[in-house]
């Protein structure tokens, strides 16, 4: 049997033709990511992972009409917020729930063809964002707010977050961050939700899985702990102590390093000039000098350099977004990426089965229970 390799470091597991890390640079099909970050829509980049190819002006105009017509959620997935928010459940909880909910008011979750894949694939994207907005005003006793056909898929999310359509800077930069997270090869969210469709079951449980990996802090729950570790450092002053306990103790500092990317995550770049931006606009400037000086230290002492996570964190809380949200939105780009390589397993499908080595105890015998 082959060699273990822990965490599956360097492991070819799937062919993909979504997105490539080739050297530092992220393609999503064939596409560059300074290119669609730049000049698309995330609807546009939806539609490429989904169809590997841009739509056309028609084309786009329709599948924006498909997701406004598929955001408006069941009365009883907005009425079941209400047991959330009683329990205090986390979003990302919350989030992991009520996309297995979504499931029961789908009269195709259990049809498998590529209509209903196709069907299903809208409802979700639509869906997820409509799920983390309502589930975010129902906590805080507000009304939930409906979507509007005339807006983009990032403005409708901040329309129905906050209950007022987003400025031009504000949906230009919340789309920017949305393309940026749309997808990443096979991290381990992805992986997890091939290998759940890998069983051919359908595609709600993919993403249902998907969802529970990414809320781990050491993959997409990052982000919140990146604010929690500036809340605690408090102020630029602190900021050299704090990390320098941190590497003596030599516990991780959220944000920073990456499996795939040694010389830095071509994503960091826009996030760290929307923090930049942001943050000075918000008089919250402190946040990124923060940031910046923790940067600086890591890059120094430890060669490791910030994540996609890292500048998102000061970017979404000068947004006025609150903190245990920012995990859950990332799921709402990365419901995209999920999808696509859902379809793409769908279409070429084996069960994903690898092997163990076993190293415990052998040749043991069953003792009664009043003998032990
Ligand atoms: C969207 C995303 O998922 S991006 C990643 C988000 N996650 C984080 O930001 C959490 C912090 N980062 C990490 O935990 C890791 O860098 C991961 C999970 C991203 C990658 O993990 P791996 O590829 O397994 O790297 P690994 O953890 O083995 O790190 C290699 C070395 O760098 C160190 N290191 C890696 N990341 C960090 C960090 N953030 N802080 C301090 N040290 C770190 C490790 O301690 C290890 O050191 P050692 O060789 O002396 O033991
Ligand atoms: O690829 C990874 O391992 C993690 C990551 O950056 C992502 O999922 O965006």
């Amino acid at each position: 049997m082959a060699e273990l390799v822990k965490g599956l470091e360097g492991i070819v597991a799937s062919n993909t033709k979504v997105s490539s890390i080739i050297g530092d640079q992220l393609t999503y099909a064939g596409y560059e990511i300074d290119d669609l970050t730049e000049n698309a829509k995330f609807e546009e980049v939806v539609f490429l992972l989904w169809n590997f190819r841009l739509p056309n002006a028609e084309e786009l105009a329709d599948f924006r009409k498909q997701l406004f017509e598929n955001m408006t959620l069941h009365p009883r997935m907005y009425s079941h917020f209400e047991d959330y928010a009683a329990d205090h459940v986390h979003p990302m909880t919350g989030l992991r729930t009520s996309l297995s909910y979504l499931a029961h008011f789908d009269p195709r979750a259990d049809e498998f063809n590529e209509d209903a894949h196709m069907n299903k694939a809208i409802r979700i994207q639509a869906k997820v964002a409509s799920l983390v907005a309502a589930f975010a005003r129902v906590r805080q006793g507000k009304e939930v707010v409906k979507p509007k056909e005339d807006l983009s898929y990032a403005a409708n999310f901040l329309y129905m977050l906050f209950g007022e359509e987003p400025t031009a800077v504000q949906e230009e930069g919340f789309n920017k961050a949305l393309i940026l997270h749309a997808d990443h090869e096979l991290n381990a969210s992805t992986f997890t939700a091939r290998v759940a469709v890998s069983t051919l079951s359908d595609m709600y449980s993919g993403v249902v899985a998907a969802a529970g990996a990414l809320k781990g802090p050491l993959h997409g729950g990052a982000n919140e702990q990146v604010m929690k570790m500036l809340d605690e450092i408090g102020s630029l002053d602190n900021v050299d102590s704090y990390v320098a306990d941190k590497i003596a103790k030599k516990e991780k500092i959220m944000g920073f390093g990456h499996r795939v990317y040694k010389n830095g995550d071509p994503r960091a770049k826009y996030l760290k000039e929307m923090s930049r931006r942001i943050t000075d606009e918000t008089g919250q400037k402190e946040l990124f000098d923060m940031s910046v000086r923790i940067a600086d230290i890591l890059k120094e002492e430890k060669g490791l350099l910030p994540n996609v996570d890292f500048y998102s964190a000061t970017v979404y809380h000068s947004m006025g977004i609150e903190h245990d949200l920012f995990t859950p939105i990332f799921a709402v780009s990365r419901t995209s990426g999920w999808i696509a390589h859902i379809l793409e397993q769908y279409s070429d499908n084996r069960i994903i089965r690898p092997r163990a080595t076993y190293v415990g105890e052998v040749g043991r015998k069953y003792v009664p229970i009043e003998e032990r």
